[in-house]
């Protein structure tokens, strides 16, 4: 059965240089903020602090919080990059991170080649790899700079490329940040109807974003962060209440109604 939990999770992140006079200034004037110090006194900046959350098959949680509230550090805990400081994770489920454009991908190889060897990491057969390379062709619609080495590409067709790898098969849990919302305005409208497609079928579904319509119709229930800690944790517009300014929670009701459930995308029953 697929599920995600975090126990109690920490992330800090050493600061070197910390002995400058700039820094030692910051760190006396953020006293009680984020700065400390770890076991053996070297300062530390406290991005995630005790998070704790449990996810079961149908839970699509989103992230909300402001700059530097801890969203992309939570992502990366999830999915592994950073391993946290204090805490643990459990998980159940083949999972796939939409984090960073080019994780994954070796910008000396053509995009072709980073196809096929994604498909041997996931342990395809070679008609499988096959499919695979087809329907990220068609998809990317990149054409001939397949056949370039990824580091020739514009960033904007590496995210094309990351993107319909990424998409291609439906993941167990999903990891998304919202780069992946940003864009080329034609590919992004057709990477919505894939997105969607793919958040109907993943079983768990984590998104950070910015964008309280995409929070609304994606999630069915909001993590707040705030100072890198959990604020509030429960159903979408009960939080954006909470989190949004007035005028902007207004006009969030006016297009989603009260309980925001006009255009949510339904449950996997
Ligand atoms: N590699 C790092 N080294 C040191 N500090 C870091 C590092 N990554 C993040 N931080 C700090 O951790 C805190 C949380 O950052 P994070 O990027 O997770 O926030 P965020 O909510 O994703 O922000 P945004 O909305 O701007 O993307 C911030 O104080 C940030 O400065």
């Amino acid at each position: 059965m697929t599920h995600l939990t975090a126990f109690n999770i920490s992330v800090d992140f050493p600061l070197y240089h910390a002995e400058s006079r700039s820094l030692k200034k910051t760190l006396i004037g953020h006293a009680s903020s984020r700065f400390a110090r770890d076991q053996r006194s070297r300062p530390v900046v406290q991005a995630l602090r005790n998070i704790s959350f449990s996810l079961r098959s149908g839970d699509r949680l989103g992230l909300i919080g402001s700059n530097g509230s801890g969203k992309t550090t939570l992502l990366r805990a999830l999915s592994g990059i950073y391993q946290p400081t204090v805490g643990s994770l459990s998980m159940e489920g083949r999972l796939t991170s939409l984090l960073d454009p080019g994780q994954g991908m070796n910008p000396d190889l053509t995009g072709r080649e980073n196809i096929r060897l994604r498909g041997q990491y996931l342990g395809l057969a070679r008609p499988e790899i096959d499919r695979l390379e087809a329907d990220v062709e068609d998809f990317s619609e990149l054409a001939q700079f397949l056949d370039l080495p990824v580091r020739n590409y514009s960033s904007g067709m590496v995210v094309r490329l990351a993107f319909a790898m990424a998409t291609a098969f439906p993941p167990e849990i999903l990891l998304m940040d919202e780069w992946i919302l940003a864009g080329d305005a034609a590919f992004m409208e057709k990477a919505k109807d894939r997105v969607e497609g793919m958040v109907r079928h993943a079983e768990v579904l984590v998104l950070a974003s910015h964008s309280a319509s995409i929070l609304v119709e994606w999630c069915n229930r909001l993590l707040w962060l705030d100072g890198g800690q959990i604020r509030a944790d429960g159903p979408p517009m009960k939080i954006l209440a909470d989190y949004l300014p007035p005028q902007q929670y207004e006009e969030l009701v006016a297009a989603h109604g009260e309980t925001g459930s006009s255009r949510r995308l339904p449950r996997k029953d």
